[in-house]
């Protein structure tokens, strides 16, 4: 499993090793020695400016530019701050090396090409200002690596406190941080390499991580492959409600309910609208209803299962009375678009009648009108959709190009593996179409709901530019072969 750790984890990796028995001088030697082995794996040697900071991170700074002098290149060094100001291990870091001391201005930078910013990694406490800031802004256009992070990204957030500047290659020690796949952190850190440094695994077992990044190895014991000796209907029935007027949206979720698995898939829709479902894909089952209540009886079947609403819905009355129907009858729910924006002005009706076999798939906008009052918009993308969870009670998938996945028990994940060809009109319909699918297999919320996002990221991999909403069903079943293939 790969797992982020938070900063504060992070720092108590680093004392469980401690505890165990691995000096902390030698994990910044073994941190210095990781970030040289991925430099000189990369470069020829050229004439290089390392900048180190007050704390650690200028530690491993002092380790990595002894270890390139040993390795023949020319390297200068610049301190942020007095070299008496140094301790503990950094202070030892700097001890052993035996150039000069230069004081962090930009002019260090002139005529060298290549830049280690160790300038501030975990440590990072406020946004970057005056001199700190200067010297970071004066990487720009110049081959940075990071320690750790590049120097002004938060770990914890992917946000930048002040100014941060773009990396060609980040080393990290031991497991990533969210920061390194958050937005817009993840753009900045470049290619990210995480070294082992001497940390034992068994550390993890002393701070049970609540995040990872989204990957297979998360939920593929428990994928649904049809049994042999199956038939559809234990394969589920996934029920669309379809809109009168959008009608490719319950359209596209329909087709991706089915690519996903599900043994049916009924479109509930408007009667004026049952020729255009009709006429779409024949391997959809399209009802009418006729009068009203006629939702809420069809969900009185109990084989119908899972129930989808948003997609092309419409805002208002009826679209906020077909979520209770679907709420009252207990089915596993994906809550999506309209579906979410129609309790904008009564945001805790809904909120309050959520459990965790709902899942909700907001994007920033959506997120922004349900959980605006109750989570607020300020806090970094995780912790939003945590809180979302928290307070729903419910699965919260809040999308972008950074999707996180957050379950009500704090469990999170972030997705990394989406192209931005995905940002494209309907492949959120697609997205909550392949979740129902899903959760009519009985998958539970939160794995329905990160398998899905790593589906719908890895069809639209497979497609690559050009794609459209359309394409993405008719992607998966190439994805699911692959997955197969993987057990
Ligand atoms: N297992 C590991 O991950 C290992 C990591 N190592 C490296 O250690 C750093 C973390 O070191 P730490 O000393 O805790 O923190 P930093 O070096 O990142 O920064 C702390 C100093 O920076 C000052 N600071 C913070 N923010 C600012 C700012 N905006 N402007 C100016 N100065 C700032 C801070 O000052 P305070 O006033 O806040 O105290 C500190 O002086 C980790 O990232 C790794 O690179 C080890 O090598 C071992 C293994
Ligand atoms: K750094």
């Amino acid at each position: 499993m790969d797992e982020l750790l938070s900063v504060a984890e992070m720092y108590r990796a680093d004392q469980l090793a401690i505890a165990a028995g691995v000096p902390g001088p030698a994990l910044m030697e073994a941190a210095g020695a990781a970030v040289v082995r991925a430099v000189c794996e990369r470069w020829a040697p050229h004439p290089t400016a390392v900048l180190c900071g007050p704390g650690n991170n200028g530690g491993d700074g002092f380790v990595i530019a002894r270890l390139l002098l040993e390795a023949g290149w020319p390297v200068r060094l610049a301190l942020l701050g007095t070299r008496s100001a140094l301790t503990g291990d950094a202070a030892v870091a700097a001890d052993r090396w035996p150039g000069p001391i230069e004081a962090a201005d930009p002019y260090i930078l002139k005529g060298n090409p290549l830049v280690i910013d160790a300038l501030f990694g975990a440590g990072l406490s406020r946004p970057l200002e005056g001199h700190a800031r200067a010297i970071v802004e004066a990487m720009e256009g110049r081959t940075v690596v990071a320690v750790d992070v590049p120097s002004g990204l938060h770990g914890d957030s992917g946000r930048v406190l002040g100014a941060a500047p773009q990396a060609a290659l980040t080393v990290t020690f031991f497991r990533r941080k969210p920061g390194h796949v958050l937005l817009p952190g993840r753009t900045l850190c470049g290619e990210v390499v995480v070294a082992d440094i001497g940390i034992p695994e068994r550390v993890l077992d002393g701070i049970a991580p609540q995040t990872a990044v989204n990957e297979p190895s998360l939920w593929r014991h428990r994928f649904p492959w049809p049994a042999l000796d199956g038939h559809k209907y234990a394969r589920g029935h996934a029920v669309v409600l379809g809109g009168a007027r959008m009608t490719g949206a319950a359209r596209l979720a329909s087709v991706a309910a089915l690519r996903a698995g599900a043994g049916l898939v009924t479109i509930a829709c408007p009667p004026a609208a049952f020729p255009v479902y009709a006429a779409g894909c024949a391997s959809v089952i399209v009802d009418p209803l006729e009068e009203d209540g006629a939702f809420a009886r069809l969900l009185q079947d109990q084989r119908k299962n899972a129930v989808l609403i948003g997609p092309g819905a419409g805002r208002g009355a009826q679209t906020r009375a077909a979520v209770m129907a679907a709420l009252d009858a207990r089915k596993a729910c994906v809550l999506d678009a309209d579906a979410l924006t129609s309790f904008a002005d009564s945001a805790d009706e809904l909120l309050d009648r959520l459990d965790k076999r709902c899942v909700l798939t907001p994007h920033e906008g959506e997120f922004a009108r349900l959980f605006g009052d109750s989570v607020g918009m300020d806090g970094d993308k995780l912790s939003r959709v945590r809180a979302a969870a928290a307070r729903s009670g419910a699965v919260v998938v809040l999308k972008g190009a950074d999707t996180a996945v957050a379950a009500p028990d704090g469990r999170a994940v972030v997705n990394i593996n989406a192209p931005p060809d995905l940002a494209t009109a309907g492949t959120g319909d697609v997205l909550a179409g392949i979740v129902l699918g899903l959760l009519a297999q009985g998958m539970d919320g939160f794995e329905a709901a990160c398998t899905a996002v790593w589906l719908h990221g890895e069809a639209g991999r497979a497609l690559g530019p050009g794609l459209i909403s359309d394409d993405l069903a008719g992607a998966l079943p190439g994805v699911l072969k692959a997955l197969k293939a993987q057990d």
